[in-house]
């Protein structure tokens, strides 16, 4: 998609990348974050209106550091160096960057003495958050101190005329609250944004997207049921009504009652072509006796992208395939930057030979704001809202191999947690919640017999973007309630353990 107002964020590996893009995103201006090593290129072939450059954990006087080409400075794009980013400015220009003797991390007091467009609306004396070793000694030639904290004497450099700033602390982190101010400020002050990325601006040009790309052609689209594939569907739905057929693959991975609905859901409220295809012994039979999580998630890639194409071949001749893959999912299946953590099933699980093209409108979107614009499309909150179900399903919360004894025992133990959160009223608070079976048998004790059983695991989080998240403090009350149903109703299990680990470092799924 094109857009005339875009900002890249070239990725130097920092921590907290991914928010400096929700804040400029926020801002109601478009960006991408694209790595160090394509920068140039990318930016001549972007043509942004700004640029950030991210914090990183290297330093930038050691050999072989992280660097960009100085280039990128003389295009008359302005640019906003963010710690590492700053320092890497700061060496580039000839000042002096150099190790402190302490490391400076947490809130401190900023300084802040000149700086008007940058810092516009932002008192003198303002808290900021750090995390550094390095700092930038000395500014180079041309640049003017703007803020200094008390163990940091270039806290905020610029130079106006060549538009170039540079700032030790971080923005984009809660724990600086003149951070949204700054980056607003950044991106309209200083680069001349006008704010043109809306939700209302997406769906809009989206529909005029698909109607020329796809004309009178049909669109296979996978539905699941879940918020982005729905938002997905009704979105190209607009675009191109009956031409859209949906199938809906029921692999016998999902939950309890949940093939059932979506079937009913999208044929009497939607109005929509749906198919349900039940491929329950298809899937499992391909997972008998697999073990490993990628393996499983690669086959069951494969094997969704199999059905689509057989599906397709019933109806005659589909050239495009629609899915509801969000940024998060192909950030996560790993990027020049970003390590592959594990295959989400449509993106870095898709066989290689797909007789499609693929449509993903959503591709560039964070989870809130597909939210954003399953509002934006009337849609209703039931859907909008539902927790994220990821495709293959149960078969990465029962961990090791997949059998249907397994199966049942999550798929019961998940619809007794999700009756009690929903019971509590935390169904809105708590991000995703769902158990897991973690594969290990211990010893208890019922109606004073020995037993030898499953462990059932409890996860439940809070995030905006699935892309970090902490464990949810759900009531002990409600613990307790929770794990005396599901040892009392569900056979098989004599002990339930609740996840208090946060993304990162652990994941929000299991496997
Ligand atoms: N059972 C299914 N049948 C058909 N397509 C599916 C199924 N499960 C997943 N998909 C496809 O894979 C994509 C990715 O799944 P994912 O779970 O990330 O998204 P979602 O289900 O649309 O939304 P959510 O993340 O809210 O569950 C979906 O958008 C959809 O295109
Ligand atoms: O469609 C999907 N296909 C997948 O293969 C997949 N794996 C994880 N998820 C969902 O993505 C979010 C982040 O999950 P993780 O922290 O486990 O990586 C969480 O919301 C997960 O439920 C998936 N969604
Ligand atoms: N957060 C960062 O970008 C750190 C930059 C650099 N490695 C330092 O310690 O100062
Ligand atoms: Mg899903």
């Amino acid at each position: 998609m094109e857009n005339k107002e875009l900002v890249l964020i070239i990725d130097f590996g920092g921590q907290y990348n991914q928010l400096i893009a929700r804040r400029v995103r926020e801002s109601n201006v478009y960006c991408e974050v694209v790595s160090y090593k394509k920068a140039l290129e990318k930016i001549k072939e972007k043509n942004p209106i700004g640029i950030i450059l991210t914090g990183g954990p290297a330093s930038v006087y050691t050999e072989n550091a992280p660097t960009i080409s100085e280039e990128i400075f003389e295009m008359k794009i302005p640019v906003l160096g963010i710690c590492y980013g700053g320092q890497l400015m700061a060496h580039l220009f000839g000042g002096k960057v150099n190790r402190a003797d302490t490391r400076e991390y947490g809130k401190v007091e900023l300084n802040i003495a000149k700086g008007k467009d940058i810092f516009k609306d932002i008192d003198d004396k303002s808290i900021c958050w750090m995390s550094h070793t390095d700092y930038i000694e000395e500014a180079p030639d041309g640049f003017e101190v703007t803020a200094a904290t008390e163990s940091c004497p270039v806290a905020a450099m610029e130079n106006p005329d060549k538009k170039l700033y540079a700032v030790q602390f971080h923005p984009e982190v809660e724990h600086t609250p003149f951070g949204r101010q700054f980056i607003k400020n950044f991106l309209y002050e200083i680069c001349g944004c006008t704010g043109s990325w809306t939700m209302h601006n997406f769906v809009q040009k989206t529909v005029e997207e698909i109607k020329e790309k796809v004309g009178d052609r049909k669109v296979l689209c996978a539905l699941s049921g879940g918020v982005d594939s729905s938002v997905a569907a009704v979105l190209v739905h607009k675009a191109i009504g009956n031409n859209l057929i949906c199938i809906f693959v029921d692999h016998g991975l999902l939950r309890k009652n949940e093939g059932d609905q979506v079937e009913s859901f999208f044929k009497e409220k939607f109005n929509m072509n749906l198919i349900r295809v039940n491929a329950k012994e298809r899937f499992l039979g391909k997972l008998k006796g697999v073990t490993d999580p990628e393996r499983k998630r690669k086959i069951i890639g494969e094997e969704f992208i199999r059905v689509f194409e057989e599906e397709a071949k019933k109806l005659g001749k589909i050239d495009f395939l629609l899915q509801g893959t969000i940024y998060p999912d192909v950030i996560e299946s790993g990027t020049d930057e970003a390590a592959v953590i594990k295959s989400h099933h449509n993106v870095g699980g898709l066989p290689e030979n797909v007789e499609f093209e693929l449509i993903e409108p959503l591709r560039q979107l964070f989870k809130d704001e597909v939210r954003k614009v399953g509002e934006e499309l009337g849609m209703p909150k039931e859907v909008v809202w539902r927790q994220p179900f990821p495709g293959p399903g149960l078969a990465i919360r029962v961990l090791g191999e997949v059998t249907e004894e397994k199966l049942k025992i999550v798929r019961e133990s998940d619809y007794i947690l999700r009756e009690e959160i929903k019971k509590a009223g935390l169904d809105r608070d708590i991000w995703q919640y769902f158990t897991v079976l973690p594969n290990i048998k211990s010893v208890g004790v019922m109606g004073d017999e020995r037993t030898y059983s499953h462990t059932v695991g409890i996860r439940a989080v809070t995030s905006t973007d699935g892309m970090t998240s902490d464990w949810a403090r759900i009531p002990y009350e409600i613990l307790e309630k929770i794990s005396n149903r599901i040892v009392n109703e569900v056979d098989g299990v004599n002990r339930i353990v609740y996840d208090i680990t946060s993304k990162p470092p652990s994941t929000i799924e299991w496997e």
